[in-house]
C-alpha cells in the first residue's frame, strides 16, 4: 500500500513546541492524510483553525498516562507520532510524574496501537537517552553506533531511555487484525526555533542584565543543536518511509541533525540574541567552574527549602551545568541512508526564522515591561 491515501495520523503532544511545528509540517507537506488528531493535555485552540478542505485538524484533549484516553484517540487511526512528554530537568515536577507521563504514557500508546490495530509508531526520543553523562565524557561528532558510557540518574533522561527501549522492543509485535506493529525512534539534540520556551527565558534573563550575557561556559564545549522545522520534517519522512520500508526503519534509532553549527550553548544562543542587541561578556567563563557548581548546589538547596511553598526551578542546577559543560555533538547520515532525509531548512534560513521570532518577543513588549527596560540599552 502506498503511504497516505486519506490516512489518519495521531500526533501526541501536538500542541507543544515540536508538536505544533509537526502538525503544520504535515499539513503542508503530507498530501495523503485526511485527518490529523492532535492529542494533548493542554490544547492550543489556534491549531483547530489550521483545518482545510483536504485535511481536518482534530484537537483531542486527553492524558497520555490514561490508557482509555489514548485508546479513544487512536481508534481508527493509521499512524502515531508520539511526542508527548514531560520535558523537565529542573525539578518542576516529581520524578514519579515524569515516569508516569513519559514511560507509562508510552506503554499506553503501545498498548493502544496493539488493541486498535495501529501499525506504525514514530517515537520522539532524545539525545539524552545517550548522554551527556554526569562524568563529563564528551560525545564528539558521534553517531548511532558510537560507543558511550551511558549513565542515567536523572528522572527525565531515565524515562526517555526506558520509553525508547519499550518502543524499539515493540517493533514486530502482532496487533489486532493479525498485522504487525512497526516502530522507530528519533533522537533530536537540543531543538531551537520559533516557540522555544528556554530561549524565551534566556531572552528575559538577558533583558534583566541590560542585554548582557555573562559567559559562564567554556566556548570550547560544543553542543549539537537542531532546528525545530528540520526535526518536524524528519518525523514526517520517517512516518512516510516506515510504511513503505518497514523492514529498513522498523526497530531503528536516528539522531535528528541538520547544518546548524557546532558551538557552545551560549555562543549558539547568541546567534539569535545578538540580533536584538545582546552582547556576550567575556571570551572565557567569567566565574570559575567550582563557583558555578556551588551556585547550582545553592539552587538545589533553595528548591528544597521552598518546596511546598513555591516552585523554585532555576535554569542552573548540577545536572544542567554538567550537561551544558560536556560536549555532545552528532555527525551522522543514517537517516539520509535509510529514508532519504535531507534538512528542509538550511542553517541561514533556520537562523533567520528564529531571529524573526526572537525579535517578535521584543515587539510584544511584554518581556521589556516585565523587566522594566526603558530603552534598547546596550552594554559596552
Ligand atoms: N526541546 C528539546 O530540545 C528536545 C530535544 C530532544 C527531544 N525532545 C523531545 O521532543 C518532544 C517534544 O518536546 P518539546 O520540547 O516540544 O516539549 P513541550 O513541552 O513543548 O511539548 C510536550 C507536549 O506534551 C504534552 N503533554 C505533557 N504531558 C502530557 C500528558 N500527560 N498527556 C498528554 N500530553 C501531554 C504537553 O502539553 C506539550 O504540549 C518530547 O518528547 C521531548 O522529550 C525535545
Ligand atoms: C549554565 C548556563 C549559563 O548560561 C547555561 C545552562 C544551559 C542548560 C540549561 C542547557 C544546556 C544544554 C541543554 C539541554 C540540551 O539542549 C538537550 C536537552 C534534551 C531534551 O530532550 C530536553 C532538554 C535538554 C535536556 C536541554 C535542557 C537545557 C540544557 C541543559
Amino acid at each position: 500500500m502506498t503511504a497516505g491515501s486519506g490516512q489518519v495520523y495521531v500526533v501526541t503532544g501536538g500542541c507543544g513546541f515540536l508538536g505544533s511545528h509537526l502538525v503544520r509540517m504535515l499539513l503542508e507537506h503530507e498530501k495523503n492524510i485526511s485527518e490529523i488528531r492532535v492529542f494533548d493535555l493542554h490544547l492550543d485552540e489556534s491549531l483547530r483553525t489550521l483545518s482545510n478542505d483536504r485535511v481536518r485538524v482534530r484537537l483531542i484533549s486527553g492524558d497520555i498516562s490514561r490508557l482509555a484516553d489514548v485508546q479513544e484517540a487512536l481508534h481508527g487511526s493509521h499512524l502515531v507520532i508520539h511526542t508527548a512528554s514531560l520535558v523537565d530537568v529542573w525539578g518542576r515536577v516529581p520524578a514519579s510524574k515524569i515516569t508516569e507521563v513519559n514511560v507509562t504514557g508510552t506503554e499506553n500508546v503501545l498498548q493502544a496501537c496493539k488493541e486498535e490495530g495501529v501499525q506504525y509508531l514514530v517515537y520522539t526520543s532524545s539525545m539524552e537517552v545517550v548522554g551527556p553523562n554526569i562524568h563529563g565524557d564528551h560525545f564528539y561528532r558521534g553517531n548511532e553506533d558510537t560507543e558511550y558510557r551511558i549513565y542515567h540518574k536523572e528522572p527525565y533522561p531515565l524515562s526517555k531511555a526506558k520509553a525508547e527501549k519499550l518502543v524499539l522492543e515493540a517493533n514486530g509485535i502482532k496487533i489486532k487484525g493479525g498485522k504487525m506493529l512497526y516502530t522507530c525512534s528519533l533522537r533530536p539534540t537540543g531543538i531551537y526555533g520559533e516557540g522555544h520556551e528556554l530561549m524565551k527565558q534566556f531572552h528575559r534573563q538577558g533583558l534583566r542584565t541590560g542585554r548582557c550575557v555573562f559567559r559562564a561556559l567554556s566556548p570550547a564545549i560544543e553542543h549539537g543543536r537542531v532546528y525545530v522545522g528540520n526535526v518536524a520534517w524528519m518525523h514526517l519522512l520517517a512516518a512516510r518511509q516506515l510504511q513503505i520500508h518497514p523492514s529498513t526503519l522498523g526497530g531503528q534509532v536516528y539522531f535528528c541533525y541538520d547544518s546548524s553549527p557546532y558551538k557552545s550553548y551560549e555562543d549558539f544562543n547568541m546567534e539569535f540574541l545578538s540580533a536584538c542587541g545582546f552582547k556576550i561578556i567575556g571570551s572565557r567563563p567569567l566565574v570559575p567552574y567550582f563557583l558555578l557548581y556551588l551556585l547550582a548546589l545553592l539552587n538545589v538547596l533553595l528548591q528544597w527549602v521552598l518546596h511546598g511553598f513555591i516552585t523554585y526551578a532555576p535554569i542552573l542546577n548540577p545536572y544542567t551545568l554538567a550537561v551544558a559543560s560536556t560536549t555532545f555533538t552528532v555527525q551522522t547520515d543514517k537517516a539520509e541512508k535509510h529514508f532519504g532525509y535531507q534538512p528542509l531548512y538550511a542553517w541561514e534560513e533556520a537562523k533567520m526564522r528564529t531571529i524573526t521570532w526572537v525579535k517578535s518577543l521584543e515587539v510584544s513588549g511584554k518581556d521589556l515591561k516585565d523587566v522594566g527596560e526603558k530603552s534598547n540599552y546596550c552594554c559596552s
